[in-house]
């Protein structure tokens, strides 16, 4: 479907046929982003990874994050903060289990990767007296709602005032405002701090490899300071709301299906055994915890990927698509299409369980993470993430919905399509191990 919207043509792909020639068969053509007025000023003129138009700029940058940043040898090396973060979520949750409380899990998951990510990013996790930590994660979710909110200056050029009326532009500069102090802070602590303070684990975060990069020419690769906090602020943002909902929504899935909870309860607890907590070579073994992420991604992804845009005058199964045309890939119809899955509304893991493909294969079994190109680089280490959560929450605790949720039920398609958190989710845990 081809819409005119404003001075922009947008074309929205709603069909794998269409969605597997523009990620795949013409991955080249559709590897631009279209340039938008947000996030070229949210993000230093659109330098982080995400936002940067196709060119060599974006492809070192790529080619850097590929390959240094999360590489499946730096997911691997940075397994244990997983693990250390995991195993925190976990004494929380079994604090609230003594004393009979019920957990706030939108809290607990969304607390558990934006630390996380801090660690793995930042180096560590920043706290002070004034809450650095928490400031920072709303200013990151703000930016995350902001990048993606329709401004009119990228539809009608000439009606970019209307921007300023809103206190659309008014909002991105205090948000960048703050978030560039921040920013700097961290560089400033990382440049300042001794190396051989340091241990190992701490040397190997983000902000140090891309410190690494912008001085010597190892890596090839020429940053200045704006496009490292660029970088940095793309990651934030991208990595962990994402991340810690897709968790979120796979839980409550599971909590609405007592029969389908209680099945990878006892796939986690058999293949962990009496070992107290779940190792990496564990989760290969535990196929329906697997198919159950998939299925929840397939269901619970952004409805629209992160948008396209051609760079020339293409032809797309016999449509001529001019340059510069903005591409919505629409997943949530691709993930629903009847003709592709069998009773595509319902939350089925055994789908899978025929199937030898897996997320490096097809274009369909990795739509949430895009494909081609431009397609998510942190797929593993997010999905080793989630798994990892999802496998030590059912290993250690049995779980019901708690307080009006247990009368009412709960909605999922509010968890999935919330992007402020609103509706918590709340849960009470059992000890499954007394
Ligand atoms: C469930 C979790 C996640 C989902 C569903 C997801 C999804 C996506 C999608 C749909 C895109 C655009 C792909 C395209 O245009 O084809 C993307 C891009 C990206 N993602 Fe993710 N993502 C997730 C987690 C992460 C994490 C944990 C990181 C980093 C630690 C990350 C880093 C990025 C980056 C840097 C890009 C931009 C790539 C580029 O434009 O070259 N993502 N992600």
């Amino acid at each position: 479907m081809l819409l005119q919207v404003g001075s922009t043509p947008t074309l929205v792909v709603s069909s794998l046929e269409m969605a597997e020639e523009i990620l795949k068969t013409q991955a080249v053509v559709f590897a631009n982003r279209p340039p938008m007025s947000n996030t070229k000023k949210l993000f230093y003129g659109a330098t982080d990874i995400g936002f940067s138009p196709y060119g060599p700029y974006w492809s070192q940058l790529r080619k850097f994050c590929v390959h240094e940043l999360l590489s499946a040898k730096r997911v691997r090396s940075i397994r244990y903060i997983s693990e250390e973060e995991v195993a925190i979520t976990v004494d929380t949750i079994s604090h609230s289990c003594k004393v009979g409380d019920s957990v706030n899990m939108t809290d607990l998951l969304h607390t558990l990767t934006n630390n996380l990510i801090s660690r793995v990013a930042l180096g560590k996790i920043y706290q002070d007296k004034d809450d650095v930590n928490s400031k920072l994660w709303k200013l990151v979710r703000e930016v995350g709602v902001l990048s993606i909110t329709a401004s009119v200056e990228d539809y009608f050029p000439s009606l970019g005032w209307i921007d300023k009326l809103t206190g659309l532009d008014g909002r991105m500069k205090r948000v960048s405002k703050e978030l560039d102090a921040f920013l700097d802070l961290v560089i400033e602590d990382h440049l300042t701090s001794n190396k051989d303070d340091r241990s190992q684990a701490n040397q190997e975060n983000f902000v140090d490899l891309l410190l690494q990069a912008h001085k010597d020419s190892t890596f090839n690769i020429s940053l200045t300071r704006d496009n490292i906090k660029a970088i940095i602020l793309g990651i934030l943002t991208g990595a962990t709301g994402i991340t810690a909902n897709t968790m979120e929504c796979a839980m409550v899935e599971l909590i609405s299906k007592p029969t389908m909870i209680r099945k990878a309860q006892e796939e986690v607890r058999k293949v962990v055994g009496k070992k107290s907590m779940v190792q990496e070579g564990d989760i290969l073994q535990m196929n329906y915890l697997k198919s159950i992420v998939k299925e929840t991604l397939r269901l619970h992804c952004p409805p629209l990927l992160v948008p396209r845009e051609s760079i020339e005058d293409t032809i797309v199964k016999g449509y001529h698509i001019p340059a510069k045309t903005k591409v919505l890939i629409n997943a949530w119809a691709i993930n629903r299409d009847p003709k592709l899955w069998d009773k595509p509304e319902e939350f089925i893991p055994e789908r899978y369980s025929n199937s030898s493909t897996d997320f490096k294969g097809e274009v369909l079994q990795t739509l949430a993470f895009g494909a081609g190109q431009r397609g998510c680089p942190g797929s593993l280490f997010a999905l080793a993430s989630i798994e990892l959560t999802l496998a030590t929450l059912l290993y250690w605790f049995d779980w019901e919905l708690a307080g009006n949720a247990r009368k009412e039920g709960i909605d999922i398609t509010e968890v999935s399509k919330r992007s402020i958190q609103k509706n918590h989710l709340y849960l009470l845990p059992n000890f499954h191990f007394s």
